[in-house]
């Protein structure tokens, strides 16, 4: 972890369950998410890949530990505090695209707005369209748009409160192999994009090497806790250390001397 982190995460841990049927499925987790950086989170199923992102975006609360997110722990706001916080410093992005049908891509951009009690600004909801190379259509149902067209509105209506990171669960999950890659390409220009367009920082969750190559960095969950990372990853990379991951205990230490 360092200083130009804007998502700590201290001795995190999430349990679910008490007494003999508690389980703890993450951590304890110390891990840092740079400003500026592309960040692909990865693991085996139910490694808590999930559970690690709603904790980092404040979504879910942790058991124990903290989560310092843009210089705020949030721990130290009341629930009230802490969503109105969530709802400008981040944004989220999940598998389903869950824009509302009978609203336009212009209409459901402006919601996290109107949520946040105010007016969007003149103009304020078509740069988010034009971020995502949807400036054209603002007035277009979901209906009348493709998946990937519908998935760049919500990572639209995810930037339009100018957040600190935005935050994305699969974001290609349900889009085919091109869609996917254009969409990772929108995630990454908002990155590395100089001035305007920079949205500064992206965490995203997958568990496709392919997907996780488009991140400037992979960090790895094995079992609820840290297991290693790479810079600059490759999908042969990433997929090599997933097969590691996913390797029995057994298998592992095979040929190791008794
Ligand atoms: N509400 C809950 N109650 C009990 N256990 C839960 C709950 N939510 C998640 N878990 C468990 O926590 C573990 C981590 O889940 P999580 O969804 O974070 O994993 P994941 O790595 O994102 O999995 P996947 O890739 O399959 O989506 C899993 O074993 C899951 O069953």
């Amino acid at each position: 972890m360092n200083d130009d982190d804007v998502v700590r995460l201290e001795a995190l841990t999430r349990r679910y369950g008490s007494g003999r049927t508690e389980v703890t499925v993450l951590g304890p987790v110390d891990l840092g998410f740079e400003r500026g950086c592309f960040t692909a989170v990865m693991g085996p199923s139910g490694s808590g890949k999930s559970t690690l992102l709603q904790c980092a975006a404040g979504l879910d609360g942790p058991s124990s530990g903290r989560v310092v997110l843009d210089g705020t722990d949030l721990a130290a706001l009341s629930e009230t505090a802490r969503t109105r916080f969530r709802r400008t410093a981040t944004g989220f992005v999940f598998q389903a695209y869950n824009l509302l049908p009978s609203l336009t891509a212009e209409q459901n951009v402006a919601l996290p707005l109107r949520l946040a009690g105010r007016r969007p600004a003149r103009g304020e909801v078509r740069r988010a369209l034009e971020q995502v190379g949807l400036g054209d259509r603002a007035g277009s149902r979901p209906h009348h748009l493709s998946g990937g067209q519908q998935q760049r509105v919500a990572v639209a209506r995810a930037l339009v409160t100018r957040p600190a990171v935005l935050f994305a669960d699969e974001p290609t999950g349900a889009l085919d192999l091109t869609t996917g890659h254009e969409l990772l390409r929108v995630l990454r220009d908002l990155v590395h994009s100089p001035g305007e367009r920079a949205a500064g920082t992206v965490v995203m969750v997958t568990h496709d090497p392919q997907v996780a190559a488009f991140a400037d960095r992979v960090v790895f969950l094995a079992d609820g806790l840290l297991a290693g990372e790479l810079r600059s990853p490759t999908a042969e990379a990433v997929a090599e250390r997933m097969t590691a991951l996913g390797r029995p205990a057994a298998e592992e230490t095979a040929g190791a001397p008794c």
